[in-house]
């Protein structure tokens, strides 16, 4: 008699297909796939993408809101080989982001494959590659590759915060920003948006914009900086003039510009970090603010600011300041991670899901592993990342078809000279 787990063991292993890929197999169809995608296909090297979501880039289709747009402008925004259409905005929308991403996956014939996640991948010495466990509806599929390309982001899971009596007294509230679309399910509500990056300062104004009474919750420091300068873009500003200046000295400049078009954001409960804004989005990744009208409306009182969260009552928040509010809902503006330890073995990648490699090398690991999309640099980064290693896999995929083409050619004139 046989129990009722050896049946389900027996069936799992029935449904278990294998699949060897001929070249890379590339995780995530978000930029950063689609980037190394499309740089491939330029080579002439065959790749899967594996997708577990049911679209191309699921965090801008399905995890971010309306109001959404670019905040730097189009040439930093741009992947490889295909431009932004000659029409799009100077801070492109989400919608165009969107539809620019569906024409490049058109353009370069990128088929992903959808609803297939990685549940695990490790490289296995005794056939040298990559061993990849996938779930894809009810079936478990291995698919093996020489190459594996990580592709999944630094945003693929949501932080969200162990903060005393949140879950018990707000459960029905409460919501990560992934899943705010707009702020026409709270007008007339006080909302504590917790975080002050952009997130929480775009979330904040979209509230605003739709008569509802947000309040920010800064527990520490933020920079805060205008998109534009002079009517330029302050990140494109910053971009000049590092290639003339130290990071350090360039972070002053932006910071004494900042002072002067938006005044002295401390007074306003925004303490700025000891280190400056670019050296600390390169050093720790902590993007600052590109302001889109957020200031304005805490300049005028319509955004609260307040400090860190002691603890949550019922339709009530205790701040440290032993301050307490009424609440309505709760949105988490708290940050995003990187998931790749959930499912990659291996030590090329340090305890945060991150290259342990340092810019700008982090995009190659060993044994044939590569890394696009956590340089912390935006979609800028991805673009860099994704050139080096299409060219990389290409260097040893021409060297090894090579040899394939000239041991066929070999074959057939063997066959021939037996024959004759
Ligand atoms: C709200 C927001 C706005 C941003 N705006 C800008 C901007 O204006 N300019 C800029 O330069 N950068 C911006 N960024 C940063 C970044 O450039 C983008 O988030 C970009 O989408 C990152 O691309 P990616 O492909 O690396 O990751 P993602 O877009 O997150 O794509 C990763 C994909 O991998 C899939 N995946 C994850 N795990 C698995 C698994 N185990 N198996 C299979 N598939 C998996 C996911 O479903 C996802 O589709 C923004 C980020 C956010 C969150
Ligand atoms: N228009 C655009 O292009 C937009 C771009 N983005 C990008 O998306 C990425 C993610 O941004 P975002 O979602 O804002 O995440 P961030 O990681 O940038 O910000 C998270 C915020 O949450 C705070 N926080 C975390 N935990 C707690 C806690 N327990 N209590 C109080 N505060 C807490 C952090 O504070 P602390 O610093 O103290 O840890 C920080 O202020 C960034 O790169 C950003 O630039 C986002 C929105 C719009
Ligand atoms: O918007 C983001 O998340 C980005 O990562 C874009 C970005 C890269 N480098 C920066 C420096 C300052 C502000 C935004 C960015």
């Amino acid at each position: 008699m046989r129990s009722p787990e050896m049946v389900r063991g027996d069936r799992q292993l029935f449904r278990r297909r294998r699949k060897w890929v001929n070249g890379p197999l590339i995780v995530g169809a978000g930029p950063s796939g689609l980037a190394v995608g499309a740089c491939l296909r330029d080579h002439g090297v065959p790749f899967v993408i594996l997708e577990k979501s049911d679209c191309i880039a699921s965090l801008w289709q399905h995890r971010t809101y309306d109001r959404l747009k670019l905040h730097l402008p189009n040439q930093f925004c741009q992947l490889p080989k295909l431009p932004f259409p000659r029409d799009f905005q100077e801070y492109p929308s989400k919608a165009q982001f969107i539809a620019y991403l569906e024409a490049y996956a058109r353009h370069f014939k990128l088929h992903p494959q959808f609803n297939v996640a990685v549940a695990s991948a490790k490289f296995d010495d005794t056939c040298g590659m990559w061993r990849l466990r996938c779930r894809r509806t009810e079936t478990e599929v291995e698919y093996f590759s020489q190459w594996l390309v990580v592709a999944t982001g630094e945003n693929a899971d949501c932080v969200v915060p162990e903060i005393a009596g949140m879950h018990e007294f707000f459960s029905d509230h409460l919501m990560h920003v992934c899943d705010y679309k707009s702020g026409d399910a709270f007008r007339r509500k006080k909302v504590l948006v917790i975080g002050c990056g952009n997130s929480g300062m775009e979330v904040c104004l979209d509230l605003c914009l739709h008569n509802a009474f947000p309040t920010m919750v800064v527990r520490d420091s933020v920079h805060v900086l205008p998109r534009e300068t002079f009517g330029r873009s302050t990140f494109e500003l910053a971009v000049g003039l590092m290639k003339w200046l130290p990071l350090n000295l360039v972070d002053k400049v932006m910071l004494a510009l900042s002072r002067m078009i938006l005044g002295d954001t401390e007074k306003l409960g925004l303490k700025r970090p000891c280190i400056g804004p670019f050296e600390l989005k390169n050093t720790q990744g902590k993007t600052p603010v590109l302001d889109v009208g957020a200031l304005g409306k805490i300049k005028s009182g319509e955004i609260k600011v307040v400090p860190g969260i002691k603890r949550f009552l019922h339709g009530k928040v205790e701040l440290v300041d032993g301050t307490t509010l009424d609440v309505d809902s709760i949105i988490l503006a708290t940050g995003y991670r990187s998931n790749v330890n959930s499912w990659l073995q291996g030590s090329d990648f340090d305890t945060d899901g991150f290259p342990r490699t340092p810019f700008p090398n982090g995009w190659k690991g060993s044994s044939g592993l590569y890394a696009v999309g956590f340089t912390r640099r935006g979609l800028s980064g991805i673009s860099m990342d994704a050139v080096k290693i299409a060219e990389d896999i290409a260097r040893v995929w021409r060297e090894e078809t090579k040899h394939a083409k000239a041991k066929h050619m070999i074959a057939c004139y063997r066959r021939r000279t037996s024959r004759s």
